[in-house]
């Protein structure tokens, strides 16, 4: 099923995944792999233990047996950590949360070691392209708190994306949000999926979504969560392009169409 074209490296390799919280076992040697170009889509009930594998694959949480390879490098020596963009679970955001759309889409910057640097003109317009990018380049001085559900969502995956990742993750990235909102957001997801060459990980309870792009039958089942797969086959080539750049495009001639 899956080639060993440059297309189809292993971004996220999973080995024998142990994970238990104190005394509650959550995952029991898990093993799986996401490629190049993959949509992941993981669906289970709830307290299944996705977001717990979501926070192992970005190094919030360690096994407690088995390893974790990310872009083919063990996760204790990753360093390139720009190449994946995570929008965490949504919690409730404090409306008084004191910071701009921009200032959050800006935060996608600092990585793990700088966590604090001075902004510079060139990263100015990295958060233009990427508010331009997810259509919210009006919302750039509103406070995040005063938002509403589906805008916070929009800011916090331009945060996800301001480093042109090539594998995003998201955790339940609908919750809260409208059903249009909702699917618009999904359509949006898939035309990053099918003409960005972006690898994709997802955590949604929205089933009729997923598997209406993912297909009924799960890939792969651990436990109580299924994983549901897709490959992205439309592109030939492998070339990888400017993301921002290409759904400013994208929602350019979304704007148009609806004129
Ligand atoms: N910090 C924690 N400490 C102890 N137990 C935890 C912690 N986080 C999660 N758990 C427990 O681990 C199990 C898996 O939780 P997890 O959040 O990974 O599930 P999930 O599949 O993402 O659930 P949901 O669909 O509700 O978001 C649950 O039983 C949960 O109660």
């Amino acid at each position: 099923m899956q080639s060993s074209s440059p297309c189809h490296e292993p971004i996220v390799t999973l080995e024998h995944i142990s994970f238990a919280y104190g005394q509650q076992p959550v995952l029991r040697d898990l093993t799986f792999s996401v490629y190049q170009r993959d949509f992941v889509g993981l669906i289970g009930a709830n307290g299944s233990g996705k977001t717990t594998l979501l926070k192992m694959i970005v190094g919030l949480l360690k096994p407690d047996l088995g390893e974790i390879r990310l872009f083919g490098q063990p996760i204790r020596q990753f360093r390139e950590w720009n190449k994946i963009g995570y929008v965490p679970q949504r919690n409730q955001l404090n409306p008084l949360f004191p910071a701009t759309v921009r200032e959050v889409v800006l935060s996608g910057l600092y990585n793990r070691k700088k966590m604090f640097k001075l902004v510079t003109k060139a990263d100015h317009a990295k958060a233009d392209d990427a508010l331009n990018a997810l259509g919210i380049e009006d919302l750039g001085n509103r406070l995040i708190g005063k938002l509403s559900g589906g805008q916070q969502q929009r800011a916090f995956l331009a945060r996800a994306l301001i480093n042109n990742p090539q594998l995003l993750i998201l955790d339940e990235p609908t919750v809260g949000v409208d059903a249009e909102t909702q699917e618009g957001f999904f359509q949006m997801i898939k035309h990053m999926h099918q003409k960005h060459n972006i690898t994709f990980l997802l955590v949604s309870h929205d089933r009729d979504m997923m598997k209406a792009y993912l297909g009924d039958e799960p890939a792969y089942k651990h436990g109580r969560i299924g994983f549901h797969v897709r490959h992205s086959h439309d592109l030939e080539d492998c070339s990888q392009e400017d993301l921002t750049h290409g759904l400013r495009d994208y929602h350019k001639q979304l704007a148009e169409s609806s004129v």
